[in-house]
């Protein structure tokens, strides 16, 4: 979906950095050509276009873009909906209408949308499913009565700063010394609208003429009650049951503090002293919204950890700010792992593992399996790092995939466990399966790349041969990786789950190379873990002189007392060449007498662990 922000002020800088952060392809057109990206000539290549210009040109607009683009969905921003409405509909286009009721240097998070025109396109829904995702409050009215409720909205709240200021003018210059946080925060907010563009705010006045008439007549009728004491009680009483909701408004009084010019050492540290008291509370407020989100994710039954989230949020928190953005990452992180520490609580949460990210990787489509959905993922890049986060404490389990029914031993892992201080406690075995997913319905002819892990691309190879002869496979190191490279030509192999968190189409189910396409996991944690006494099989390392019948030796010991192996391996030690360490699972927890027997036969031996096959994983005791 490539997107047009036809008009590059205000409004279209946020549209423009929402998408862009989102991993859209955004450009940005405006008569200005300082803020234009492409020319006039080139917006007939977008399939969506934002008309973020002034009402007053919105015609001289639309008309622009009809002779050029007639296709593109277009996204109607409008404060007033009477001014755009008659030209989209006469000119035909598809349009969606919306009124984002926040000015250009808000937050979209909690911010409100209305909706008052839908034309049915898929864009659209992709729109405003972003729109959901950041946190935005939507809902739907129609045109006529949008233009109404305006008039009651923002027409009331204008006019009242308008009167505001015009009342004041004169007597107060710029002392604010005196002034209340009520009479502080009124100011700043008449000031704010006195200083944006007056034509918007006269648009808005022209719609609620209506309006006006009744908060004179109504300013009139105040004046008399407020004469007599009873009747301002019993109308004070009255609007009690209808303006009821006034807990915290002393956090919007005190966030004015922060607003406020300070200057010398003592104003300050009173102005530094404001915004500490502030920011926690504000942080107590993001921790306590922390215990509902758990509460909710309870409920769906989601996961607690969605990083991929989170990541597109620390993007986004950076690009809007010039401080250091590794110190302000860090800190939002801190933050929020401070909410997930809380949420985790609430869940009863109380062991992390450790898979191989980012989301949507198999590694966590097998730990959601082994844990349920409520489950507090450590995301890694690679099978070592797994390795370090449970050997430091990080993770208390870490899920590694030791071989694939197709593959063969994954020998990072093997390798890891070797050196590190971890041990295989229990082992799983999941079913995995490939999709070919892309941004879009798309036909195969058309798919141009393909990205994925080397291992997918492997076990997709028939599918590829058959039906992508064409394509050209670049590989990434994690399937999921591979998703964030997606343009409109490409595809990438990812599991189910990756499709769903990233909202992918899945174009074509199940392509692995057989029909059955296994990988075993193996479960991990810090060596010294308490055995549980059902264990069934053991995986050890050890070496050997390098001298004929040496290997016979050890084996025989399994042969001698009736174990089978079902796996052996060998590995460089990386010594010297030729020296090798061998691997071997056994389908028996080894005695100690056997492991003697063993260690008296090596030149060393290490049991990496004992271990059973297990289909849950308990991350909610201990
Ligand atoms: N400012 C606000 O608080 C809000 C505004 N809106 C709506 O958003 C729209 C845009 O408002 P702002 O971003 O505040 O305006 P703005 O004045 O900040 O930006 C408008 C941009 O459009 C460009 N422009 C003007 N005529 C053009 C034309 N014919 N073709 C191409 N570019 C043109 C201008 O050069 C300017 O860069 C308006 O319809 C307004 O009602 C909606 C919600 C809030
Ligand atoms: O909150 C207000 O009323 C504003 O002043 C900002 C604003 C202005 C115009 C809109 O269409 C939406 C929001």
């Amino acid at each position: 979906m490539r997107i047009l922000i036809y008009g590059m002020g205000g409004m279209g800088g946020i549209f423009h950095r929402f998408f862009e952060n989102r991993g859209y392809f955004v450009k940005g057109y405006d008569l200005n050509p300082d803020r234009s990206e492409v020319s006039y000539g080139e917006i007939d290549g977008f399939d969506v276009i934002f008309l973020c210009v002034p009402m007053d040109e919105i015609e001289n607009a639309l008309e622009d873009i009809a002779r050029k683009n007639r296709s593109a969905l277009i996204v109607d921003i409008s404060t007033l909906k009477n001014l755009a409405i008659p030209h989209l509909e006469r000119l035909g286009f598809d349009y969606l209408s919306i009124h984002p009721m926040f000015g250009p240097d808000s937050e979209i998070g909690l911010s409100n949308i209305i909706v008052v025109h839908e034309s049915g396109r898929e864009e659209e829904r992709v729109i405003l499913e972003e729109f959901r995702r950041a946190g935005a409050i939507i809902s739907h009215i129609s045109v006529e009565e949008h233009d109404r409720k305006m008039a009651e909205i923002q027409g009331t709240a204008h006019f009242l700063l308008f009167l505001f200021a015009l009342t004041l003018r004169g007597r107060f210059g710029k002392a604010y010394h005196y002034g209340s946080p009520i009479f502080l925060v009124m100011h700043k907010l008449a000031s704010r609208i006195i200083n944006q563009d007056w034509r918007l705010y006269y648009h808005i006045q022209k719609n609620a003429e209506e309006l006006r008439k009744e908060i004179l007549e109504n300013a009139r009728v105040l004046d008399e009650i407020m004469k007599d004491e009873r009747s301002f009680k019993g109308l004070v009483d009255e609007l009690r049951e209808e303006f009821d909701d006034y807990r915290d408004s002393t956090i919007v009084l005190d966030a004015y503090k922060t607003t406020v010019n300070a200057e010398g050492i003592d104003m300050l540290r009173g102005y530094i002293r404001a915004i500490d008291s502030l920011v926690l509370r504000l942080i107590e407020k993001r921790v306590e919204a922390g215990r509902k989100v758990a509460m909710e994710k309870l409920k769906l039954n989601e996961p607690v950890e969605i990083s991929h989230v989170e990541d597109v949020k620390l993007r986004e928190l950076v690009t809007k700010t010039e401080l250091n953005p590794v110190m302000v990452s860090e800190i939002f992180e801190r933050l929020m792992k401070l909410t997930k520490e809380e949420e985790y609580r609430i869940l009863g949460v109380r062991k992390k593992v450790a898979v191989l990210g980012p989301p949507g990787s198999f590694s966590e489509e097998t730990a959601l399996k082994l844990v349920g959905s409520r489950l507090p993922l450590i995301y890694q890049s690679k099978v070592e790092d797994i390795f370090l986060a449970v050997e430091s404490g990080k993770a208390d389990y870490g899920i590694v995939p030791i071989e694939n029914s197709l593959q063969g031993t994954v020998l990072q892992t093997l390798d890891a466990l070797l050196r590190h201080d971890v041990e295989v406690f229990a082992e799983y075995e999941s079913e995995i399966r490939h999709n070919l997913v892309a941004k879009k319905r798309l036909p195969l002819r058309d798919i141009e790349v393909v990205y994925s892990h080397p291992q997918a691309i492997a076990q997709c190879s028939e599918f590829i041969n058959n039906y992508l002869p064409h394509a050209e496979i670049r590989y990434t190191r994690t399937t999921s990786e591979a998703i964030e490279m997606l343009d409109d030509r490409s595809a990438a192999i990812a599991s189910e789950l990756a499709a769903k968190l990233y909202r992918l189409q899945v174009i074509k189910r199940d392509i692995q190379s057989l029909t059955s396409n296994r990988t075993r996991f193996y479960i991990i944690r810090r060596s010294g873990g308490s055995v549980n006494g059902d264990e069934s099989l053991t995986c050890l390392f050890f070496g050997v002189d390098d001298r004929p019948g040496a290997l016979y030796r050890v084996l025989e010991v399994f042969y001698k007392n009736g174990i089978n192996l079902r796996k052996l391996e060998s590995r460089p030690a990386g010594t010297r060449l030729g020296d090798y360490i061998f691997f071997a699972e056994a389908e028996e927890k080894l005695g100690e007498n056997i492991v003697e027997e063993i260690k008296k036969r090596t030149t060393f031996c290490k049991v990496a662990g004992f271990f059973r096959k297990v289909d849950r994983l308990d991350v909610f005791t201990g």
